[in-house]
Order: structure tokens, then C-alpha cells, then sequence
């Protein structure tokens, strides 16, 4: 538990008694749309973790903004507005993406006047060409399989104001960068940065994401679950792929069950579990918070730090 030392461990039922205002529970069209996008999260979940931890951010959130007006008045200028920076890390399909949009969809309905944009670090990720360029394509997800140069020129972008950015697009169904399109990323007041390699300081970069990160959640589990949400997950994009020959998973879906499944725990035991060991747990003991999940991605724990 020494790793844990700076930190403070609540149950789920302290972590829902934080936040007892019931008087705002969600309409029926967002409950609809946490539903649409992932109809196995719990909405106890939601209610019990989710709801007060968008409570906590917009009481960090207004702390954030007082500060910006505080160095303002000291430097003699007019305040600027400077966006918000949520970062969400943790291993390959613990569900940092799913965490992602639930919290975009609950910032949308109780801040409707704040714009929130979500990004996530796979569209940083170097081409499939690049990474066979570089002899990295077993290494993807790795931190040299990333240009954080770039990652880090636009965060440093969105912080600055720059009135629009464009960066580029990862897709799992293609299994690479997709060269035909880019996200605009458009003034947003809060960002969320979704990815495995948020906590992480690279080597080749004297700036990390974490300076431009105002609040950082680690999502956690044990591995052992999180290899089971893999397979899942890999089954899912095979439906997905059944009748598509453009997709990266058709070879897989129409052939033989069981060396498709072989080559997905092949990918899991070679490639993920590795970076999850030495590279993406090593880091949770820098994040604000803790996300911990257990059988069906139900949180039973919650870690934030002291300090
Ligand atoms: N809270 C949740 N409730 C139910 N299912 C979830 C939840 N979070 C994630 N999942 C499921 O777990 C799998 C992995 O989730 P997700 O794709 O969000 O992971 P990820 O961490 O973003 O992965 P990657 O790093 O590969 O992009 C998906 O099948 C998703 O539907
Ligand atoms: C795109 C990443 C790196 C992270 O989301 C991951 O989903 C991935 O593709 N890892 C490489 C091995 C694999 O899971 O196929």
C-alpha cells in the first residue's frame, strides 16, 4: 500500500454521500444518451460515482477560472480564458474512453453553457507506415509509438486559445491513422484527454502532458478482468467487421473462431499486458484520482490524493 500512501481510499457508499443533492437528476434524453453509446453501464454507477465526481470538477473547475482572474490582476492584463484539462489514463479496453464520453455527456447536460471537446491520444499515434518505418509495429501503444511532440504542440495549442485546431484521426476498425481526416478541436472551456500515455514522461520531451492536465484520472483494474474486457471488446469489433472486408478484424470474423481468439490473446500477452506492466501502472500514482473497477466495470473504489 505504500504506493498508495498519498492518497485517500472511499467505498463507493462514502464517495455517493459526498454529493446528496438529488435535485438534479438527469433528464430521460440523457440517460437516453449514456445509454446509446454503452447500454451496459450501470446508471447506479452513474449516480452513486459519476454524477459526484462532475460535481467535484465544477468546484475545481471554478477554483481553476479564480486562479487565471488572480494571475491576471497581478500581471495587469485582462484575464483570458484558459481551457480546462481533464486527463483520463489507465490500461489498454479498462474502459478510459467509455469514462471519457460518460463524463462529456454528464459535463454536457449540468454545464450547458460550457463548450467540452474530447480527444484521445490514439489519433497522436504514428502511422502504420510510420511504425513499420520505425520497426515499431509490435510496439504500438508503446511510449516511442507515439509523437508526443506533436501531442504536446497542440495541447500546448488548446491552453494558448488557438481558435482552431485540427489533429489527426486513429480508428480501430482501420487499425491505423486514417489520412482522409482530422478532428477540429474548436475553443472548447474543457477538454478531456483520453489515453495511456497521459501520465506518462517521455524521454524525448523536456514538457510533459501532465503540465497541461489540471485534473488526472487513472481508470484501474486487476489485469486478469481487464484481459476479459479485451476479448469482449475484440469479439464486439469482429461482429462489427462481418461484413466488411475493408476492416481490420475480417480476417478474423470470417474465419475460425478459435484462432481468432488465439490471435487476441496472443495481442493481449505480447503487446498490452507488457505496456500496462512497465510502462502505463507505473504511472497511476500520479493521477489526482483513482478510478477502481471490479466485475462489470462497477466501481468499488475511489482513490484521491491528499495533497
Ligand atoms: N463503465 C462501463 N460499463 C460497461 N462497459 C464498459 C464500461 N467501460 C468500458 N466498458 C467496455 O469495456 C471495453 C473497453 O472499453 P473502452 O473501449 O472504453 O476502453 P479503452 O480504455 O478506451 O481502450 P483503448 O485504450 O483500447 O482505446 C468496451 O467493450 C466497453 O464497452
Ligand atoms: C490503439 C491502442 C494503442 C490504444 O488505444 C491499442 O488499442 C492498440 O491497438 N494496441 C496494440 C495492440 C492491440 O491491442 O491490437
Amino acid at each position: 500500500m505504500a504506493d498508495f500512501m498519498n492518497y485517500d481510499v472511499y467505498t463507493k457508499a462514502q464517495w455517493r454521500d459526498f454529493y446528496q443533492d438529488a435535485s438534479v437528476p438527469l433528464t430521460q434524453s440523457s440517460l437516453r444518451q449514456v445509454q446509446a453509446f454503452n447500454d451496459q453501464i450501470s446508471l447506479q454507477d452513474v449516480q452513486d460515482i459519476y454524477i459526484p465526481l462532475i460535481h467535484l470538477l465544477d468546484l475545481e473547475i471554478r477554483q481553476f477560472d479564480q486562479h487565471q482572474n488572480m494571475r491576471a490582476g497581478f500581471l495587469q492584463r485582462e484575464p483570458r480564458h484558459v481551457p480546462y484539462i481533464i486527463g483520463i489514463a489507465g490500461s489498454v479496453a479498462v474502459g478510459k474512453s467509455t469514462t471519457a464520453r460518460l463524463l462529456e455527456v454528464l459535463m454536457n447536460h449540468f454545464f450547458p453553457t460550457k463548450r467540452v471537446e474530447l480527444v484521445t491520444t490514439d489519433g497522436f499515434l504514428y502511422s502504420t507506415d510510420e511504425l513499420k518505418h520505425r520497426g515499431l509495429l509490435d510496439r504500438k501503444g508503446f511510449p516511442e509509438s507515439y509523437n508526443m511532440k506533436a501531442l504536446i504542440k497542440f495541447l500546448n495549442d488548446v491552453k494558448s486559445g488557438k481558435p482552431l485546431l485540427e489533429i489527426p484521426v486513429y480508428s480501430h476498425r482501420v487499425y491505423d491513422i486514417v489520412a482522409s481526416e482530422v478532428q477540429q478541436v474548436v475553443k472548447p472551456d474543457v477538454l478531456i484527454v483520453e489515453g495511456i500515455n497521459t501520465l506518462q514522461l517521455p524521454s524525448t520531451e523536456q514538457v510533459y502532458v501532465s503540465d497541461f492536465t489540471d485534473f488526472s484520472i487513472y481508470v484501474d483494474a486487476n489485469a486478469g478482468l481487464i484481459e476479459k474486457w479485451f476479448l469482449e471488446r475484440f469479439h464486439a469489433l469482429l461482429e462489427l467487421a462481418r461484413d466488411d472486408p475493408s476492416n481490420y478484424y475480417y480476417k478474423y470474423a470470417v474465419g475460425d473462431p478459435r484462432v481468432a481468439t488465439e490471435a487476441a490473446k496472443r495481442t493481449w500477452r505480447s503487446i498490452d499486458l507488457p505496456n500496462l506492466a512497465d510502462y502505463i501502472l507505473p504511472t497511476r500514482n500520479r493521477a489526482e484520482l483513482i478510478i477502481h473497477k471490479g466485475e462489470h466495470h462497477i466501481v468499488d473504489r475511489l482513490l484521491l490524493r491528499k495533497y
